[in-house]
């Protein structure tokens, strides 16, 4: 999976993804009335309202772009209603020829996790038959529980043909907390890096490994250390945009070939139309206000490349 994702990111010739975070408050309010005159003003309308919102985003930009990133917590807080518009997205933005990067942060045990790499990256057994629940190409995976919790997601890439991005060093302000505390003279995250290089071993295809990492903008110099650390581990890198990363932040996230991260913004595209720079397109064309901020977003990163 992760040559796929090279090859649609030398084919754009944009690193970046297009993260599908959708908050009501960022779905202008006529597409939301339409939405809950046909289902309701409920979590039914709500998930219709984020459906067609999504569907105008990527109808914008997916011809701009290699991914995207729906973040799943957005459409669990809606329940099934909203699972149901997370599994429509992912679906559409595959028949688009995007690749899917669901942030959903698992890991648990052993067992637990084999039934959320089961749901997120295979296909659950019934009878001899299989059924595939979300089908994203990519996943995010927390390792807080160790090998045990990110093994069956490491297999599931390999029967599937699928990508993981482990958390190593998160972009959120209070990441230092755990994550940098030192443990024999080396910050967690460094050894949580040797461990992302040990479960990718197997799982190389060419120069690079299915098994990623998830290293934060907006802490260039570990960005630039982890980069070091881990020349065969691809990074997704979120932080960009509404969370203060800048584009000479990723500097060191690539390679002198200009590939080794994909870098998400979320927030800076799909509710690009809230902000001043882009106040110009009005709520009616959200969706070309999206277009703009990606192709903003791909002149500033092709800058430091
Ligand atoms: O370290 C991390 C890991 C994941 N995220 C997720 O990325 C997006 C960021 O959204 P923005 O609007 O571009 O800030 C969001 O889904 C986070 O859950 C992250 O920010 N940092």
């Amino acid at each position: 999976m992760i040559s796929r994702l090279i090859e649609k990111i030398k084919e754009t010739k944009a690193p970046i993804c297009v993260g599908l975070d959708p908050m009501l408050s960022y779905i202008p309010e006529t597409l939301k009335e339409r939405a809950f005159a046909e289902k309701g003003a409920d979590p039914e309308g709500a998930a219709e309202a984020i459906w067609q919102f999504n569907r105008a985003l990527i109808d914008a930009v997916h011809d701009l772009i290699p991914a995207v990133k729906p973040q799943i917590a957005m459409y669990e807080q809606f329940g099934i209603p909203g699972l149901q518009a997370y599994e429509r997205t992912v679906r559409y933005c595959q028949a688009k020829g995007l690749v899917v990067i669901g942030d959903a942060k698992r890991g648990d045990i052993g067992s637990t996790s084999a039934a959320y790499a089961t749901a997120h990256l295979g296909a659950a057994e019934i009878c001899g038959k299989e059924y595939p629940a979300f089908q994203t190409d990519m996943v995010t995976v927390n390792p807080y529980l160790g090998s045990d919790g990110v093994q069956p997601f490491v297999d599931a890439c390999q029967r599937y043909d699928r990508g993981v991005f482990v958390l190593v060093k998160t972009s959120n302000p209070s990441s230092g907390e755990f994550q940098d505390r030192l443990i024999d003279g080396r910050p967690l995250y460094e050894w949580v890096a040797e461990k992302v290089m040990e479960w990718g071993s197997p799982c190389m295809e060419g120069e690079w490994s299915n098994v990623g990492a998830v290293v934060g903008a907006t802490y260039p110099e570990m960005l630039a250390r982890l980069r070091e650390l881990m020349p065969h581990t691809f990074f997704l890198v979120p932080g960009y945009g509404a969370q203060g990363g800048s584009a000479e932040d990723l500097r060191h996230a690539f390679g002198q070939d200009g590939l080794g991260a994909v870098v998400n913004s979320s927030r800076g595209i799909i509710a690009a139309w809230k902000q001043e720079k882009y106040v110009a397109f009005g709520a009616g064309d959200f969706a070309g206000a999206a277009r703009q901020a990606t192709l903003d977003m791909i002149a500033d990163i092709r800058s430091v490349l």
